[in-house]
């Protein structure tokens, strides 16, 4: 149980995200695994939606907002009774319930993210924290993808997870690994 936070008491405790709905745990329920990919219409995510969508037990939701992938990518799942996708833009609330999340709606191309910056950044900054609120709120475990461009140009090789990287914050690349580092926090 969480402690209230009081004037005199300076420890901070935060509240713990919900459990999934106690109908998950009713014996009638059939336990199948609710999972939401967005970005799911592109190259990574199409194939991990395939992969997803062998296990007879998961239910796959995607979103997607076709900026950079296609709806032909995922045509063979197009009609599924487990399958669903959605026309949606992250940087938007979304409203799902599920169970897991994997997040990867973001141009990953220089010419795509580079396309319109103050966009990828809101892709990457807004449609981020939508994802982790989505997450808390329904208890759903959640995978966020970043890149190797949060290294920038880096000046060790291979990079372990101790490095800092080598990012130029006012280069023309700093709307795409600038703010996948600051959510790598
Ligand atoms: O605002 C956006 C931008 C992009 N997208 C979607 O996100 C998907 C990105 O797929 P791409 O084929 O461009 O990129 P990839 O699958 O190679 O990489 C993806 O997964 C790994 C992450 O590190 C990348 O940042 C991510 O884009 C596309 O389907 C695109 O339409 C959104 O849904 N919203």
């Amino acid at each position: 149980m969480a402690k209230e936070a009081s004037n005199t008491n300076s420890s901070v405790t935060t509240k713990p995200p919900p459990s999934p709905s106690p109908l998950r745990n009713a014996k009638f329920f059939q336990a199948n695994m609710r999972i939401l990919v967005t970005g799911g219409a592109g190259f990574i995510g199409s194939h991990l939606v395939d992969r997803l969508m062998e296990n007879e037990k998961n239910e796959v939701i995607v979103v997607d907002n076709y900026f950079t992938g296609s709806k032909d990518n995922l045509k063979k799942w197009i009609g599924h009774p487990r399958f669903e996708l959605i026309r949606h833009d992250v940087t938007e609330t979304l409203l799902v319930e599920v169970d897991q999340i994997y997040h990867l709606a973001c141009p990953a191309s220089p010419i795509f993210y580079k396309y319109n910056p103050v966009k990828t950044i809101k892709t990457n900054v807004i449609g981020t924290l939508n994802m982790l609120g989505l997450a808390k709120r329904v208890g759903a475990r959640i995978l966020l993808t970043s890149t190797s461009e949060v290294y920038g140009d880096p000046l060790m090789h291979p990079q372990d997870e101790t490095y800092w990287g080598n990012v130029n914050p006012i280069g023309v690349r700093s709307c795409y690994d600038e703010e996948s580092e600051l959510l790598r926090l």
